[in-house]
C-alpha cells in the first residue's frame, strides 16, 4: 500500500513517496517544492509517480495553500488526511493550553523525534529544533510530555524584519563569526547566535526540569546552516517530519 507524506511549511511543500505506511517503509521518491511552484506538481514531479494509496501530511501554510495542495493531488483516489494535534499521539502527550493550536509540522517532528530516541536507544529528556521559515525549540520529558516550545523568527525573517525597520542595514548575507567586524558578518552571525542561544536556553530548563541531559535533534531545510554554530551536540536529522507521518500513519492505515 503506497504512502504519500506531505509537509507543507511556509516556504516549501516537501513530499516523499514509501511503499507502506510504516517506520520501516521503503523511499520510492521525494522532492521539495518552493510555494510559488506548487501548481506545477502534477504535471511535473508528480505526473510519473507510481500511485499512492495513502496519504498523510501536514500543513501550516493556510487555507488558500492548502486547497491548491489538495488541487495537485486530484489526480489521484485517496481522501487527503492532514494531522490535527491532538491532547496525545503516538507516545507524545501535548502540553499545550489548546492542544490543537499547535502548529502541526511542530507536533509531527516531535513525534517523529520521539521514535527516534526510542529506536536508538535509552530514553531521555528530548530537544527539537525546527529550523524552517520560523524555528521551533521544543521541550519533551523522559516520559513524552510536551512541554512547551519557543518559536522564533527564522534566518530569512530576521533579515527582512532588520532590513525594513532601520536606515542604514542592507543584507547581503556574511558569515559568523565571533566578533564580527563587518555589517554583513554582524548581522548573519547576530541570527545564527540567537538561534543558537534561544536552543542552549531550552537545553538548561530542560536539564533543570528533569535532571537529565536532553538528547539534542535539529531539522529543517535551514538546519545545516546552523549545525556548524552549535556549542552543544545536535544531530542534525534529514526529516523529522516524515519519521513522525510514518509512525502515525502505521496507526491510521497499518
Ligand atoms: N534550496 C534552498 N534554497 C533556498 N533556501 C533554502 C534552500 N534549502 C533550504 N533553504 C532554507 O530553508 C528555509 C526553508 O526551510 P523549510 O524547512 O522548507 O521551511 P518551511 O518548512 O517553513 O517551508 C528557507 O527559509 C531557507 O533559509
Ligand atoms: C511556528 C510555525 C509558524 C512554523 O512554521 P514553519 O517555519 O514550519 O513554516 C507553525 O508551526 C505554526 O504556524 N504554528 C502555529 C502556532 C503554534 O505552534 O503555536
Ligand atoms: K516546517
Amino acid at each position: 500500500m503506497t504512502f504519500l507524506a506531505l509537509d507543507v511549511g511556509n516556504t516549501r511543500l516537501k513530499w516523499a513517496l514509501y511503499d507502506r505506511p510504516s517506520p520501516q517503509a521503503q523511499l520510492l521518491a521525494h522532492g521539495a517544492e518552493f510555494l510559488e511552484n506548487i501548481d506545477r506538481l502534477s504535471e511535473g514531479a508528480w505526473a510519473d509517480l507510481p500511485t499512492p494509496e495513502r496519504m498523510l501530511g501536514c500543513v501550516v501554510a493556510g487555507d488558500a495553500i492548502k486547497r491548491r495542495v489538495q488541487e495537485q493531488m486530484e489526480l489521484w483516489d485517496f481522501t487527503p488526511q492532514w494531522v490535527v494535534p491532538s491532547a496525545q499521539e503516538a507516545g507524545v502527550t501535548n502540553g499545550y493550553d489548546h492542544p490543537s493550536r499547535l502548529g502541526s509540522d511542530r507536533w509531527v517532528a516531535m513525534i517523529g523525534a520521539r521514535q527516534r530516541m526510542l529506536a536508538q536507544g535509552p530514553v531521555r529528556p528530548l530537544v527539537v529544533v525546527m529550523v524552517g521559515t520560523a524555528v521551533t525549540v521544543e521541550a519533551i520529558d523522559a516520559e513524552g510530555r510536551f512541554l512547551g516550545g519557543l518559536i522564533l523568527p527564522g534566518h530569512g525573517i530576521m533579515l527582512r524584519a532588520l532590513e525594513s525597520g532601520t536606515a542604514g542595514l542592507h543584507v547581503p548575507t556574511g558569515e559568523v563569526r565571533p566578533f564580527p567586524t563587518n555589517t554583513s558578518d554582524a548581522l548573519t552571525s547576530g541570527g545564527t547566535y540567537a538561534i543558537a542561544g534561544a536552543c542552549e536556553r531550552m537545553v538548561q530548563h530542560l536539564r533543570e526540569h528533569t535532571g537529565q541531559d536532553p538528547m539534542c535533534v535539529m531539522t529543517g531545510g535551514a538546519g545545516w546552516k546552523m549545525a556548524p554554530s552549535m556549542s552543544l551536540q545536535f544531530d542534525l536529522v534529514d526529516n523529522l517530519i516524515f519519521d513522525g507521518l510514518l509512525a502515525m500513519a502505521q496507526h491510521r492505515f497499518g
